[in-house]
């Protein structure tokens, strides 16, 4: 039986070695559950890029351009962090590609390549991504994306979440991160979205006031795209099995 693990935070990632597994990066709030909207909503793919400038430098190259940091979009780029600005029509995203640079997000998903195969998380995909694990068959390590190298409640909840719909195809009692995340997924019941108010992001989210971005990246299923993260790009799952 296939094993999940869970990497509190991308500091802890020397520890771990993703070769041969599959990484969930995970960044609920809000990286990880922007790119899954953006894909829904017919984005071709992403790249994630370190610096502003970077992601800056690609509009030259036809690309969207997403930079946040501490929340807050910057200056000069098309979209910040938010799920929002993938759904609310200011900016025409369908067909478009989409340079991104956030706080955390980016850095965990760079971290994370020496994984066999590297696919995004968050719960408004959290029952596809379940459903592309079981068909993987491979160990399984969610990696955090935590706040600024810090453990965070939302991406450990997530991997919680996670290891609870599968927890009797795969190998969840060995390890004490998952033991504990599982726990905390119970401790949340039946509100998750109640119990992270709770969460530092969350306050640092509502001073910047991005409740209604909270309040939505803890929808479950909303979408069952699966992003993939290979050779710099992540595309939907389907298209990158075709290619
Ligand atoms: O925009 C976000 O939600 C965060 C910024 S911070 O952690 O609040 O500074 O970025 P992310 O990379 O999605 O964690």
């Amino acid at each position: 039986m296939p094993t999940l693990d869970i990497c509190f935070s991308p500091e802890l990632l020397t520890l771990y070695d993703l070769r041969g597994r599959v990484a969930v990066v995970v960044d609920v709030l809000r990286a990880t559950s922007s790119i899954v909207t953006a894909l829904a909503q017919g984005v071709t793919h992403l790249v994630p890029v370190s610096e502003v400038t970077e992601c800056q430098a690609m509009a030259a190259q036809g690309y969207l351009t997403a930079a946040e940091r501490d929340g807050r979009q910057m200056e000069g780029v098309d979209l910040g962090n938010s799920p929002f600005g993938y759904l609310d029509g200011i900016v025409a995203v369908r067909d478009r590609a989409v340079a991104i640079t956030t706080t955390n997000g980016t850095r965990a998903l760079h971290l994370s390549q020496t994984a066999d195969t590297v696919v995004v998380g968050a719960f408004l995909n959290l029952s596809a991504v379940a459903d592309f694990l079981r068909r993987q068959q491979k160990d399984v390590v969610v990696v955090c994306a935590g706040w600024k190298g810090n453990f965070c409640l939302e991406d450990t909840l997530f991997g919680g979440a996670l290891a609870h719909h599968l927890a009797t195809e795969f190998n969840t009692t060995d390890s004490d991160a998952t033991l504990a995340a599982l726990d905390l997924w119970q401790a949340a019941q039946p509100d998750a979205a109640s119990y992270l108010l709770k969460s530092a992001h969350v306050r640092r989210l509502n001073s910047l006031e991005s409740h209604k971005d909270m309040e939505f990246c803890v929808r479950q299923d909303v979408y069952d795209v699966v992003p993939v993260y290979s050779e710099g790009r992540i595309v939907a799952a389907l298209q990158s099995v075709q290619s």
